[in-house]
């Protein structure tokens, strides 16, 4: 530990929480999953300088208000089931009228109804076919109209791939392999939702609706292969449900998507062919502003390897690795961890379960008071384990808590350190739509800078005392020369 004081100037403002409650949890995959549900803030959907953006345009036409219809430029229309007989203009920016199935809703005081509809915008960067409310339809179109402004528009398939090849791999099917070295990092992929499928859907219409619906969703995109590509069974089979086999496409293949607080299952065809590993070498990142998604190498990656991410939470053991993957996408995992024979897998959940007792021990500590102990416990075996067993995407989140507990034991230029670490962590990874600890990229970025400007300030006053004694120092060396 550092020795210099602390001071209040150099505080990281996110503590209505003590450190002991900022203990990162191990961080979610964004592989194939239902997503957990959070309320993002404004700022996920438009940055901060950008609130004026369209947004929150919800119901607002169906009030007939007047001033309200001024704005509906700004805020796109409320499309449903009584929309598809209005001319085409009606529905922009969707390019086809929309398809709906749903259901009555009653409580005591009034019948509603709940309907999911299929938008599509077919332009929308290779095209994209959305599932969804008519309400929550409208959030997306706005999101859709600003990106088509702004963003650039997709590069056609064969440019999208250039560090990577599609290839059979032994045991899985298709897999995405590197043509070259490639740094950690490096973006390996950037694709763009062709399907985002509201996960309320099958819970509240009839399955074979929502089949029909996924039929739709993919048949109007300008290459239905991009979805029905994906089927293993290649071909619905004579007999089968009209929409199984999208149905089926989209259970197996899908990611978990947040926007606005709503969770999707989002398709990504080409991230869609990049395998399961439980000791990964890529992470997904999802774009909320533009729906799209894109793959980093959180490793070097040598020539001919296989890209893998991790479809389950990181920190499970085995077993529980297995049983999950399984249950929720129907494969027993054949990855090189769980391939490597029983004794390499022991270990392996050995080192993850003494990281689930030293976050306890480093909790007590820190309840206790004794932040040496805990951090000693953190820097000198928690990290190592946590790198070991990858238990986290990137380092980012470990790094800022050290940063905090650094500055909670009143070692600012360690705790500066680590904050640097943490931001360089976060800014070349992000971090996914779930993590507790998101959010404090901007927050990291106050505290270095001010760290910075603290170090510059010492330094100059170092230089002034330094200064001051120079002269003196320069005689006693010139007496010396003048004495020999
Ligand atoms: C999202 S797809 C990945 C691409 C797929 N291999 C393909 O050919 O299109 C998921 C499917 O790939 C296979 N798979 C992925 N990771 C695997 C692993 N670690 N072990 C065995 N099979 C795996 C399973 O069949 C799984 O249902």
């Amino acid at each position: 530990a550092d020795t210099s004081s602390s001071s209040t100037e150099l505080q990281i403002p996110r503590t209505a929480s003590s450190p002991t409650q900022t203990l990162p949890v191990a961080s979610r995959s964004s592989g194939p999953n239902i997503p957990h549900v959070k309320r993002p803030t404004t700022k996920d959907i438009y940055d901060d300088d950008d609130l004026t953006s369209p947004r929150l345009c919800r119901n607002d036409n169906k009030s007939g208000d007047t001033l309200l219809r001024i704005f509906r430029d700004q805020c796109p229309r409320l499309i449903d089931s009584t929309s598809k007989h209005l001319p085409p203009s009606y529905w922009s920016p969707w390019t086809h009228p929309p398809a709906c199935a749903g259901i009555n809703l009653t409580d005591a005081a009034k019948t509603s109804k709940l309907e999911f509809c299929i938008f599509t915008h077919a332009h929308y960067r290779g095209g994209i076919s959305i599932v969804a409310t008519p309400e929550t339809a409208s959030d997306l179109a706005s999101i859709i109209d600003k990106a088509s402004i702004s963003g650039p528009s997709m590069p056609p398939p064969t440019d999208r791939l250039p560090l990577l090849d599609v290839q059979e791999v032994p045991g899985k099917g298709l897999g995405v392999i590197a043509k070259e070295a490639i740094p950690r990092g490096t973006v390996l992929l950037r694709d763009n939702a062709r399907v985002l499928a509201d996960v309320r859907f099958p819970q509240h219409i009839r399955r074979a609706q929502g089949q029909a619906l996924l039929q739709k969703a993919s048949g109007r995109l300008p290459v239905p292969d991009d979805v029905r590509g994906l089927s293993r069974s290649v071909k619905a089979k004579p007999g089968e449900a009209r929409g199984l086999l999208e149905e089926n496409v989209l259970s197996t293949n899908s990611f978990a998507a947040t926007v606005d607080g709503v969770a999707y299952m989002a398709l990504f065809p080409e991230i869609a062919r990049i395998n399961h590993a439980c000791n990964p070498t890529a992470l997904t990142r999802f774009n909320v502003k533009d729906l799209t998604q894109k793959v980093i190498a959180f490793r070097d990656i040598e020539l001919g390897e296989e890209i893998t991410i991790s479809y389950t939470d990181f920190g499970l053991t085995h077993e529980e690795r297995q049983e999950k993957l399984l249950r929720r996408w129907g494969f027993s995992c054949t990855c090189d961890l769980c391939s490597g024979g029983a004794e390499a897998t022991a270990a392996s959940d050995a080192r993850r379960r003494r990281v689930t007792g030293l976050r306890n021990e480093v909790v007590g500590h820190l309840q206790k008071g004794k932040f040496a102990v805990a951090i000693s416990a953190y820097e000198n075996e928690l990290l190592d384990l946590v790198r070991t067993e990858h238990l986290a995407e990137h380092m980012g989140e470990h790094y800022e808590v050290l940063a905090r507990l650094h500055l909670a034991a009143g070692n600012q230029t360690t705790a500066g350190v680590y904050a640097q670490r943490a931001l360089d962590e976060l800014e070349t990874f992000g971090t996914t739509d779930t993590q507790s600890a998101a959010g404090s990229v901007q927050e990291l970025r106050a505290f270095v800078k001010a760290f910075k400007a603290q170090e510059k300030l010492l330094k100059s006053k170092t230089n002034t005392v330094r200064e001051k004694t120079a002269p003196n120092s320069r005689k006693e060396t010139a007496n010396e020369i003048g004495r020999h």
